[in-house]
C-alpha cells in the first residue's frame, strides 16, 4: 500500500446487500471504488453489532485494493492479529475505545497492518498529539458511530487542526459518516483524502444493476476534487 494525497473514496459495506459482501465489494471496486470500508461493531462500543474477522476474510479474495477495516469494539487488541491474518490493509481502532491506544497502535503496526485512529464527534485533535509518528490514518467521525445514513456533523475545523499537526508526516485523514457530494467539498477543502461514504454510494444500485454505484462515487469524486486543498 503506498501513500499518497489524492482523494480516495471508500464504499462503506455497511450499506451493501449483506447476503452478497463479495459480490457488492467487486461491484464498486469495477464501478471505481479506491478502497473497500468494512465496519466491524460489537454491540458494547457501539449500539450496533455487524461482523467479526471471519468476514473479513470472507470477503477478501473479492477485493483486489485496499480493505480498510474500522473496529468500533472494545477491547481491541485481543482482535488485531485476527483482523491482520483476515487480510486487513488498514486497521483503525478508536481512541475512546480504551485507555492503551498507543499500546494498540504499536500492535497494529507489528501486525503488518497500516495503523489507523479515529476520533468521535465529541473528541478533539488533541487526543491524537502524541500518536501521529505511530498512526498511517487518523479517521475524523462526522456522525456518532454505529450506523450508516446519519446526518454529517461539520467537522472541519479539526480537519484543519489535523491537517496542520500531521505537516508532511505520510498519515491520512479519512472522514467517515454522512458523506455525500453536498458535504465532500467541506471535508475536502479541509484537508481529508479519504472519503468513506455508505448511503451516497449504494443508493440506487445493486449487484445486478451497479452502474449507480459508479454513477455516485464519480459524482462524490468531482465533488471533492473541485475544491480539494
Ligand atoms: O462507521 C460508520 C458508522 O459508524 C460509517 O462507516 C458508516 O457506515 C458510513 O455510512 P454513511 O453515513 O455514509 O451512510
Ligand atoms: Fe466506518
Amino acid at each position: 500500500m503506498t501513500f499518497d494525497r489524492s482523494i480516495k473514496i471508500a464504499p462503506s459495506i455497511l450499506a451493501a446487500d449483506f447476503a452478497n459482501f463479495g459480490a457488492e465489494c467487486a461491484a464498486v471496486e469495477a464501478q471505481g471504488a479506491d478502497w473497500v470500508h468494512v465496519d466491524v461493531m460489537d454491540g458494547h462500543f457501539v449500539p450496533n453489532i455487524t461482523f467479526g474477522p471471519a468476514m473479513c476474510a470472507a470477503i477478501r479474495p473479492h477485493i483486489k485494493g485496499v480493505m480498510d477495516v474500522h473496529l468500533m469494539i472494545s477491547p481491541v487488541d485481543p482482535y488485531i492479529e485476527d483482523f491482520a491474518k483476515a487480510g486487513a490493509d488498514v486497521i483503525t481502532a478508536h481512541v475512546e475505545a480504551g485507555p492503551h491506544i498507543h499500546r494498540t497502535l504499536q500492535a497494529i503496526r507489528a501486525s503488518g497492518a497500516k495503523a489507523g485512529v479515529a476520533l468521535n464527534p465529541g473528541t478533539p485533535a488533541e487526543a491524537v498529539a502524541h500518536l501521529l509518528d505511530l498512526t498511517d490514518l487518523i479517521c475524523v467521525m462526522t456522525v456518532n458511530p454505529g450506523f450508516g445514513g446519519q446526518k454529517f456533523i461539520d467537522m472541519s475545523d479539526k480537519i484543519r487542526t489535523l491537517r496542520a499537526m500531521i505537516g508532511d508526516r505520510p498519515v491520512h485523514i479519512e472522514i467517515d459518516g454522512g458523506v455525500d457530494p453536498k458535504t465532500a467539498p467541506i471535508v475536502a477543502q479541509a484537508g481529508a483524502d479519504v472519503l468513506v461514504a455508505g448511503s451516497a454510494v449504494f443508493k440506487g444500485g445493486s449487484v445486478s444493476d451497479p452502474a449507480p454505484y459508479g454513477a455516485n462515487i464519480r459524482e462524490i469524486r468531482a465533488a471533492a476534487e473541485g475544491v480539494y486543498a
